[in-house]
């Protein structure tokens, strides 16, 4: 596992709508349509978290959710951070949200 570079990152946020970042960590706010399901939503990010042993920092404020991701080992962003935001923006549109 080694960290993306600026062009990495750049790169990988092409494929990703919604997120921004730089190469130190990526994040996205997530709009779920009311807060109990903003809840769900991160509680199936949590399941998926712990199948990859990887973990993202959450910020809950009623009905959005901020996720940000890097790599704590690395210092950095590497390919399981840009795998798990895939991972969000799916489990983000199975429950409705934006
Ligand atoms: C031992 C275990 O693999 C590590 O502690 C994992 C757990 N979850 C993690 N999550 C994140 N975001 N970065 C890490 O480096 C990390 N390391």
């Amino acid at each position: 596992m080694t960290r993306l570079d600026e062009d990495g990152v750049r790169a990988a946020l092409a494929g990703l709508p919604g997120w921004s970042g730089d190469t130190s960590a990526i994040s996205r706010d997530v709009e779920a349509p009311d807060f109990l399901t903003g809840i769900r939503i991160v509680d199936d990010v949590a399941a998926a978290a712990e199948a990859a042993d990887h973990h993202p920092d959450i910020d809950i404020r009623w009905r959005t959710l901020t996720f940000t991701l890097s790599t704590h080992s690395e210092g950095g962003v590497t390919s399981k951070d840009v795998d798990l935001a895939a991972a969000i923006d799916a489990i983000a549109e199975r429950h409705g949200a934006r």
